[in-house]
């Protein structure tokens, strides 16, 4: 384990597992939808949109949207600043936001409004992580992974002032790293 965490909160193989089942989800709800895209919200999504586009046995596009609220803190700014936007027309497509964590849910909000008004054929969200302790915005949620409590964690994407990301596990950050 890093030694800049206080525990492993999901290990390799446990989201692994999850993983490959969301991806089994989205290829059964989707038989019917004859263009699949995936938007994963960078940077924290890349890995799991990485894994997840290959356990969904079917045909798939994937485009990304780069958006950040954070920077180097544990709290939300409140501001989510989109720093590149997809190329991808997804008009009249069965569209999948991937998000590795909702946290406040500012930023899912703020990309789904984008993105809802771009007239997809259906706009869904996949998200890894959910902490639901932390809500302040309500976004509903298609395909989730694990519900976890209200601790910052790091790994398979998720930073804290960009490090971290790629810790193959998702680990709580020992609060010493980040108060001073
Ligand atoms: O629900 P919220 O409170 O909005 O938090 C969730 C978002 O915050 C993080 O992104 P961040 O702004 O850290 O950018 P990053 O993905 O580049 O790390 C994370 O990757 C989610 O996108
Ligand atoms: O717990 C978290 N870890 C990393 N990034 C985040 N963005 C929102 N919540 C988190
Ligand atoms: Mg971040």
């Amino acid at each position: 384990m890093h030694p800049d965490l206080e525990r492993v909160l999901i290990d390799t193989a446990t989201l692994q597992n999850r993983v490959q089942a969301l991806g089994t989800a989205i290829a059964q709800a989707t038989v019917n939808a004859p263009e699949l895209v995936l938007v994963g919200i960078l940077k924290g999504s890349l890995i799991f949109m990485a894994d997840l586009m290959r356990s969904i046995g079917r045909e798939v596009c994937y485009d990304c949207i780069a958006v950040s609220s954070y920077g180097a803190s544990t709290e939300s700014s409140g501001v989510v600043r989109l720093n590149k936007d997809l190329d991808l027309d997804i008009a009249g497509k069965h569209v999948i936001i991937v998000e590795d964590i909702i946290d406040s849910g500012l930023t899912l909000k703020y990309v789904h409004d984008l993105l809802l008004r771009r007239n997809p054929a259906a706009l869904e969200i996949c998200a890894l992580l959910n902490k639901p302790e932390r809500r302040n915005v309500n976004v509903q949620v298609d395909y989730r992974g694990f519900d976890i409590p209200n601790e910052f964690v790091v790994g398979y994407g998720l930073d804290y002032a960009e490090r971290y990301r790629n810790l193959p596990y998702i680990g709580v950050l020992s609060p010493r790293v980040y108060t001073h």
